[in-house]
Formats: structure tokens, C-alpha cells, sequence
């Protein structure tokens, strides 16, 4: 029996970095919503556990958060079966879009429902904790704002009534550098929470900002290059997604989004064009 469901991407719609903690990570307040670009996985009881992922450049072992999630649901209940894992993998890792993050905690939600644990989304929050700050966020698969250092999710609908394009510039960021660069500030110039649902999305371009694009554009100048050429494709607002390096523009014309979104993909540069309201379909589907 094969089960089969799709790993979503995300985007963070303003980061604030609010302060560097003893631990090394950040206390962070963030917006979390979702984009239609996502990974197929294809899930298969199996003689022992088998990763394969499409895209080559991926380590497959020990490493991989899908591995690391099944050996920590393995610690927490212990697994009665082996699984065969497939994944096509169509979300760019490096890229500020939680790919691998969202990876494990599908992982968690498709072998807690294959083996009906009949674990609640905390027990599976809290069996994670260790494995990366995204993944409560795609757990809950709920849009909202994180905070702590992005586990705390109050849930918000903030998911843009607006044609929104993403991409990606073909060069990878790393999350830690992009963390270590950056310079906290306590005491945010904006209210988050109030601009991301009270102000129009017109109007963000003058508040709502990502603390790690100070960080990222002057070591990675394709990814702010790549912010400038939204606007100049008629965004109403850009940002860098996350730790970066992709870029997402928010429109409120199809064909002005889909002009960008053909205009990137002509650059060959990977890209994705989510719909208005876009809600991720969270379910985990049997094929028999
Ligand atoms: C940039 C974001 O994607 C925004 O949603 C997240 O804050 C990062 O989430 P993530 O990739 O799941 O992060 P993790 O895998 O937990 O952490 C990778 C590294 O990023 C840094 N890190 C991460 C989250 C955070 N709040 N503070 C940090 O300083 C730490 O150096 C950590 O070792
Ligand atoms: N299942 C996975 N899918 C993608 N990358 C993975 C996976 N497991 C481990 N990784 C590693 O994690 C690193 C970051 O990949 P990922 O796609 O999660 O980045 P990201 O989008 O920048 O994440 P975030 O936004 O959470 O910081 C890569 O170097 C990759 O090799």
C-alpha cells in the first residue's frame, strides 16, 4: 500500500530578530503563511528504511531531516514497520522556504496516521523540538505568527488575498551565517501583528521588513537584485523569504503576476505563482 501527500512551502511575511540568546538561536517574531509550491511524497512499507530524493544534491542519510524525524518518532513511540520514502523534490533547499523543515514534519503527520498513533500536533511539536524552529509552523499547518524562536504560533489568517510569486535566484543561503550577521534590535520599529492585518498591503513596502535581508543581500547580491526586479515587475510589495536567498513579490493582478512569473522562469530561474487565499491541502491520501 502506498500513501501520498504534498510537503508545502512557506514564506514569512516580515522577521523581526529581537534578540541573540545564550543557545546561539534567536527570539524572533515572524507572519508564516503558505505558497503552492510543494514536494510529492510517496510513502511504502518496506523491508528497511529507504530514502530516495529527486533531487541529487540532497544527502539522503543520517543527516536528512525526513531520517531524523522518523528516528525521533522512533525514539518517542517506537515504530512497528520500515518505510520506503520517495520524494520529488520540487521545493529549492537554501532558499528561506522551510523545504526540508516542512519535509519532516510531513514525516511525522503521514507515519502517525499510516501507523494510527493517534498523536495530537503537540505530542508531535514536542517529540521535533530539537530538529528545526519551522517545523511547529507546518505541523499546526496553519497560518499565523511565530514567535520565540518561531515555535510559539498564534494562529492568524494571514495568508494574502493576492497573487503571490516566488523565486529563487540559484544560489543558496545559509541560515546560521544569515542568524550570526545579523544585528538584533529589542525593540521593533513596526507592530507586526497589526501592519500583517490592518494595513494595507500597499503599504508594507514602507514598514514590514525581514531583519535577515541585512544580513543576506550584501553577501548574496543576486537575492536583492532579485527583490529590486519584483518591483520592477509591478509588486506592490517584496521581501526575502526567511534566511533567503528566494524572494517573493506580492501582486494584485493576475496577469501582472503571471508577466513576472513567466519573466523569471525565462531567466530559468526556479519560480512558482501561488494563487489569491491559497490554502495548502494538508491531506494524506492512500493508493492502493
Ligand atoms: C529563518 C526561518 O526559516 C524563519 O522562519 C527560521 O528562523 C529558521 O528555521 P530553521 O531553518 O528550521 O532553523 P533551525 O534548523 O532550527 O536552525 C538553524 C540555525 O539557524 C539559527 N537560528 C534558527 C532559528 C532561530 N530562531 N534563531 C537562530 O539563530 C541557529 O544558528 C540554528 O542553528
Ligand atoms: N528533506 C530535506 N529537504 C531539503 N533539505 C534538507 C532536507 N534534509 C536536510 N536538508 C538540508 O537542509 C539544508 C537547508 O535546506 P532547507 O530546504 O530546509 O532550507 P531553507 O529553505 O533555507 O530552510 P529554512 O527556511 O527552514 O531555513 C540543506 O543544506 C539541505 O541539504
Amino acid at each position: 500500500m502506498t500513501w501520498i501527500a504534498e510537503s508545502y512551502a512557506k514564506i514569512n511575511l516580515g522577521l523581526h530578530v529581537l534578540e541573540r540568546l545564550p543557545t546561539g538561536y534567536h527570539q524572533i517574531e515572524t507572519g508564516f503563511c503558505f505558497i503552492e509550491w510543494s514536494d510529492r511524497f510517496e510513502v511504502m512499507q518496506a523491508p528497511e528504511t529507504k530514502l530516495d530524493i529527486s533531487d541529487e544534491e540532497i544527502p539522503t542519510g543520517e543527516g536528512n531531516l525526513i531520517n531524523k524525524a522518523i528516528r525521533a518518532l522512533d525514539r518517542y513511540v517506537g515504530l512497528k514497520q520500515h518505510y520506503h520514502i520517495k520524494v520529488d523534490k520540487r521545493i529549492p533547499a537554501g532558499a528561506g522556504l522551510g523545504g526540508g523543515s516542512s519535509n519532516a514534519a510531513l514525516t511525522l503527520r503521514m507515519l502517525n496516521k499510516i501507523e494510527k498513533m493517534g498523536l495530537s500536533d503537540d505530542e508531535l511539536i514536542d517529540l521535533s523540538r530539537d530538529l528545526g524552529a519551522d517545523i511547529p509552523f507546518f505541523i499546526k499547518g496553519a497560518t499565523g505568527i511565530g514567535r520565540g524562536v518561531g515555535h510559539d504560533i498564534e494562529p492568524l489568517d494571514i495568508q494574502p488575498d493576492h497573487w503571490i510569486v516566488t523565486c529563487f535566484p540559484n544560489e543558496s543561503s545559509s541560515t546560521v551565517e544569515a542568524y550570526q550577521h545579523c544585528m538584533p534590535k529589542p525593540e521593533p520599529d513596526f507592530d507586526l501583528k497589526k501592519t500583517l492585518t490592518e494595513t494595507d498591503i500597499e503599504e508594507w513596502r514602507y514598514t514590514l521588513t525581514n531583519d535577515l535581508e541585512q544580513a543576506v543581500f550584501p553577501r548574496i547580491h543576486v537575492a536583492g537584485n532579485l527583490k529590486d526586479q519584483m518591483y520592477e515587475f509591478g509588486a506592490h510589495y517584496a521581501s526575502m523569504t526567511g534566511s533567503g536567498s528566494a524572494v517573493y513579490g506580492i501582486f494584485d493582478q493576475d496577469f501582472v503576476a503571471t508577466n513576472a512569473y513567466k519573466g523569471f522562469l525565462d531567466l530559468n530561474l526556479p519560480s512558482n505563482l501561488t494563487r489569491p487565499g491559497f490554502k495548502p491541502d494538508y491531506g494524506i491520501y492512500r493508493k492502493d
